[in-house]
């Protein structure tokens, strides 16, 4: 049973596309990865999958009664203002101290409760959040870039704790990330976006190619950072893009070609 599928989805915001001609599909317990450049679409695609925005064109489909955990990129409250964590978690929806301390403690951060969310550490406020995404047991946490700020051994130590959860939940999980470097271990499979669908892949088969790098640049030095590329569609004729020697398809930019009269 699929939890949630777009189809041929488009998102035009402010007069822009977006998003365009995204299908997808998540299935019960698997871990995804949405990788890509800043502003390749990436939270856009999870407010759409979400239901906080309307697309263009397109659909998607939820299961019948599917439960949604959700992080937002960023919190939109005040760090500064005096809250407990224990408080927070009962915001927007009250949970009794049973269940708080329950989430709490499954995400490795038991004592946070009395502590203010202000002088919590990025590493230890990332799991209050995810505690606070798990109390409505949801068949699905969507996490929008949950790393962010925390050093590798933070995000290392992060996304075992995901892994960790999907195991005793059973929850899928779609998150984003930026760099696939620890991604990797987690993952089951990682879609690359840049405004549509680039590639997608399990993460052996994305370490087996060079398109990643080629996408996000050498600073990655390489690290893991190679995807087989499954074409499944065309890329736009003004869309400059490099790929590895396994392709075997021309990528050369319309507009290039047109420069040199090719
Ligand atoms: N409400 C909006 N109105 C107009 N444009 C928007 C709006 N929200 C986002 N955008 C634009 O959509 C594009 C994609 O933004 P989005 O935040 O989805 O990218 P992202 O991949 O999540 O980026 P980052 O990695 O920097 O978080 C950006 O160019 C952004 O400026």
């Amino acid at each position: 049973m699929t939890l949630l599928a777009a189809q041929n989805l488009s998102v035009r915001l402010g007069g822009t596309d977006i998003l365009s001609g995204i299908t997808l599909a998540l299935e019960p317990g698997e871990i995804v990865t949405i990788v890509g450049p800043n502003g390749s679409g990436k939270s856009t695609l999870l407010r759409a999958l979400l239901g906080l925005i309307s697309p263009a064109k397109g659909t998607v489909t939820r299961a019948k009664s599917l439960s949604i955990g959700y992080v937002p990129q960023r919190l939109h409250i005040d760090r500064p203002m005096p809250m407990t964590a224990r408080r927070f978690l009962s915001l927007p929806k009250r949970c009794t101290d049973a269940q708080a301390m329950d989430a709490l403690t499954r995400c490795g951060v038991a004592d946070a409760g009395p502590r203010q969310l202000a002088d919590l550490s990025g590493g230890q406020l990332q799991r209050v959040l995810l505690a606070r995404a798990l109390l409505n047991q949801p068949d699905l946490l969507i996490l929008d870039e949950p790393t962010q700020g925390l050093d590798q051994p933070g995000e290392a130590a992060f996304y075992t704790l995901i892994a960790e959860v999907r195991r005793d939940t059973g929850a899928a999980v779609l998150l984003v990330s930026h760099d696939l470097h620890v991604v990797m271990a987690a993952s089951d499979r990682v879609i690359c976006l840049n405004g549509h669908i680039c590639c997608e892949g399990a993460p052996d088969v994305v370490r087996e190619a060079p398109e990643y790098r080629a996408l996000f640049g050498a600073g990655t030095q390489g690290a893991l950072a190679l995807y087989r590329h499954d074409h499944d569609h065309s890329h736009g004729p003004d869309t400059p893009h490099e790929h590895g020697p396994n392709c075997d398809h021309d990528h050369t930019p319309a507009s290039a070609k047109k420069a040199a009269h090719v």
